[in-house]
């Protein structure tokens, strides 16, 4: 656990260590120890209790070392908010040119494979803030997932597990210590975390200027997505607000099937106020520095969950590749029906007909209905926030509404 901890957190040099002080923040991890589930409003022997008066948090009855973070992830959104200081679940790295992007999303999404990029300098895999100054990493290190993990396809992520990693989960032969990353016997959810560092070209201190791209990502498993589309502001917030993606089996036990999710802000379990606060944020943000936003599904093509296929990795990496360059902003565009998605017609490296989902079902019948569907769960999940008043009349609600799906 300490020495989870010394790979993921911010290490203090020898002379910080000397004036310290007194810690700002207390973390008791009696993991090992369920909680009362009798107790009220205990629906599990798991908690992960907060009192940002005293400055503690208790975690009971969870040995997954992610809670640790994500725990002071959920500080976080509500300490930097009050500084005007936007918190982000997002990836985040930079070209060399100083270009900056942030990948949202949820669990399993590509936050740390598409932040992890050769040709660029990482930031940070998982949580950061945006303030008046530009972004800066909360952490100190990163937290790959290492299912089928191979030297070929993530050639940083298996070069940064050496001695110092602390590998979670995994099945390695004792005598020989090699690490058979197929094996998902005791989980799919099997970890690496290791210092930032690790990544050759980590950019430290992990900070950067304002972000010139906002990559949204969601895995969609009911492969109706495009692989990329441009968004508008009010098109962001909406699927910002939104946070869609089908949770593979993986980071949530008892998830075997892929099935939708929404989650606001990409992170409904660590915003501590209304997501039209950091939507509103965000978008503010965007304005004022020209950044762009992208919606990125890194799930299925071909049909949905079962049928289709998940969208090859190196396909993704070339669209990240000419959103980073600044080329597939100068595509030609067409929208799509329901979602009303801008999608290019070419993209360098990728097989034009898979850029419009439609294209790659031999059954659009299905296509059709199953592209209804997801639109009717993004509708019912953002009735929660129509009601909602940002700003001193609708306006912004009304438009924002009008950026999701229209059938
Ligand atoms: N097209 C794709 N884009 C991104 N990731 C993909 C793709 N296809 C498969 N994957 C796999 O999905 C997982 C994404 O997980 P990860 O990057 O850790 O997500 P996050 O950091 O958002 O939790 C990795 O195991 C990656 O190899
Ligand atoms: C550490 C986590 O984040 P992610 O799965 O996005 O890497 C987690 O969800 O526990």
């Amino acid at each position: 656990m300490d020495n989870w901890v010394g790979c993921r957190c911010i290490r203090p040099s020898p002379e910080e260590l000397e004036s310290f002080g007194t810690p700002d923040f207390t973390i008791y991890n009696a993991g090992q120890f369920p909680c009362n589930r009798y107790t009220h409003y205990m629906t599990s022997s798991t908690s992960i209790d907060l009192n940002l008066a005293r400055r503690e948090m208790v975690i009971l009855g969870t040995q997954y070392a992610g809670e640790m973070k994500k725990g002071l992830f959920s500080v976080m959104h509500y300490l930097m908010p009050k500084r005007q200081i936007l918190s982000l679940h997002s990836g985040c790295n930079m070209g060399k040119s100083g270009d900056v992007a942030l990948f949202f999303g949820l669990s399993g999404t590509g936050k740390t494979t598409l932040s992890t990029d050769h040709n660029r300098y990482l930031i940070g895999d998982d949580e950061h803030c945006w303030s008046d100054t530009g972004v800066s990493n909360i952490e100190g290190g990163c937290y790959a997932k290492c299912i089928d993990l191979s030297r070929e396809k993530e050639p940083d992520i298996w070069n940064a597990i050496k001695f110092g990693t602390v590998v979670e989960n995994v099945v390695f032969d004792e005598h020989t210590r090699e690490v058979d990353y197929t094996d998902k016997s005791v989980t799919e959810n099997t970890r690496a975390a290791y210092p930032i560092e690790y990544i050759p070209n980590a950019k430290i201190p992990c900070v950067g200027p304002h972000p010139k791209n906002v990559i949204l990502l969601a895995c969609d498993a009911f492969g109706v997505l495009p692989p990329v589309s441009k968004l508008n502001l009010a098109q962001t917030m909406y699927h910002f607000i939104s946070g869609y993606t089908a949770l593979v089996a993986g980071t949530e036990e008892g998830v075997k099937e892929p099935q939708a999710t929404f989650s606001a802000c990409f992170g409904a379990a660590f915003i501590m106020m209304h997501p039209t606060k950091y939507a509103a944020m965000l978008a503010e943000k965007m304005q004022k520095h020209g950044a762009t936003g992208w919606l990125v599904n890194t799930g299925w093509s071909g049909g949905r969950y079962g049928s289709g296929k998940r969208i090859k990795l190196p396909y993704t990496r070339k669209i990240i590749d000419a959103i980073h360059s600044g080329s597939l902003l100068n595509a030609n565009y067409k929208k799509t029906k329901v979602f009303g998605l801008e999608i290019p017609t070419e993209v360098e490296g990728v097989p034009s007909e898979i850029l419009d989902p439609v294209n790659t079902w031999a059954d659009k019948k299905a296509y059709d209905e199953t592209l209804l569907k997801l639109g009717g769960l993004f509708k019912k999940n953002f009735e929660t926030f129509t009601t909602y008043k940002i700003g001193k009349d609708n306006n912004l609600t009304e438009e924002i509404l009008a950026a999701g799906p229209n059938f």
